[in-house]
């Protein structure tokens, strides 16, 4: 057989280096045996159609060569040592996963598609862990300028983290739901399931929304792995929000001309068991990033700012 060899190809990825034209060879000789327990014949094919793609004459990778591309390849799922690697690894080059049909509400016959690169991967990445910080309270208790804070100082200290804002979301994915109870109750699940994957992503997720009864915060904290869902109430009474009134809907829902306003006419339910209180009481202010750094030490203590 002749080989002869060829520049980088156009596409120039890593994998594609020292690579040279020939028959398209067995599996074996590419070292796929040293994946234990995949089926190797199956990968054969699969595999040099990876390798293949996008070249128009078939091309084998070197000996010495296949070794790194394979790792390469791999790396991510070889470096676990979890029972599980050989099952995700086959499900990852076939596309499929191991799991089963279901029908979850309205949807039928829908599998699970697993990735090979998980959440773990990314914390790694981002050395930080994904969580689901919950900021729940009246409407100018402070959840808005509390996040903004929060997320101002964690990006500082070089973590990633998203603010999901209810007033925010309100005017895209939720602009479809109005404050009656069964729509605040979507509201919050919709964005507790947002604020899941941001978490699955690695992503410190801030959510700041009134979320005022506690079954809908509670069904979002089911949506999280323990201790993921970080619930912080930001204890504000009536009367100091009322007092603030920044965007003038107290005075508007007094007047009737806001009905169904939370605290006035509408109820909050505070929650009866959380991971964090900021208190507000009268004249005994705490700044939004004393209050900031208050949640960023749970986080630390709690080993959320580490892989
Ligand atoms: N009826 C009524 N009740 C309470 N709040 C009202 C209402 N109508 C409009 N707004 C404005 O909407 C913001 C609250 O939206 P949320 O999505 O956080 O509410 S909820 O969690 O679904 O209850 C809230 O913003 P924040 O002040 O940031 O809380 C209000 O500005
Ligand atoms: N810790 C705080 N101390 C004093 N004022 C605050 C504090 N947090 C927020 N505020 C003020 O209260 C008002 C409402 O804050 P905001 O973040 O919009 O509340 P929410 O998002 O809960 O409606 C704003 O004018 C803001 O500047």
């Amino acid at each position: 057989m002749t080989t002869a060899k060829v520049p980088l190809p156009p596409c120039s990825s890593r994998i594609f280096r020292n690579i040279e034209c020939g028959p398209s060879p067995a599996a074996e000789t590419l070292g796929f045996r040293r994946l234990r327990g995949i089926n190797v014949a199956g990968l054969n094919r699969s595999l040099r159609s990876f390798v293949l793609r996008g070249r128009s004459k078939p091309i084998k990778a070197k000996e010495n060569a296949s070794a790194s591309l394979i790792d390469d390849w791999f790396k991510p799922i070889m470096a676990k040592e979890d029972s599980d690697t050989e099952d995700r690894a086959a499900a990852a080059l076939s596309g499929k996963n191991l799991t089963q049909m279901s029908n979850v509400g309205n949807s039928t016959n829908i599998m699970w598609h697993d990735c090979p690169i998980q959440k773990r991967d990314r914390q790694q990445l981002l050395q930080q862990k994904g969580c689901v910080i919950w900021l729940t309270g009246l409407s100018g208790s402070g959840k808005s300028t509390i996040a903004c804070a929060l997320s101002r100082s964690l990006h500082s200290k070089g973590k990633l983290t998203y603010v999901l804002d209810g007033d925010n979301i309100r005017h895209g994915l939720n602009c479809d739901l109005s404050f009656r109870a069964e729509d605040r109750s979507e509201n919050i699940r919709r964005i507790g399931e947002v604020a899941k994957l941001f978490a699955d992503a690695g992503v410190i997720c801030i959510t700041s929304l009134i979320s005022p009864y506690q079954k809908d915060r509670d069904a979002c904290r089911a949506l999280l792995p323990k201790g993921d869902f970080i619930e912080v109430f930001i204890d504000v009474p009536l009367s100091v929000c009322e007092a603030r009134d920044p965007k003038g809907l107290y005075k508007l829902a007094r007047a009737g001309k806001i009905k169904g306003f939370t605290g006035i006419d509408d109820p909050y339910e505070p929650p009866c068991s959380c991971e964090i209180v900021l208190q507000q009481k009268g004249s005994d202010c705490t700044s939004p990033s004393d209050m900031a750094e208050i949640v960023i030490s749970y986080l630390e203590e709690n080993g959320y700012l580490r892989a």
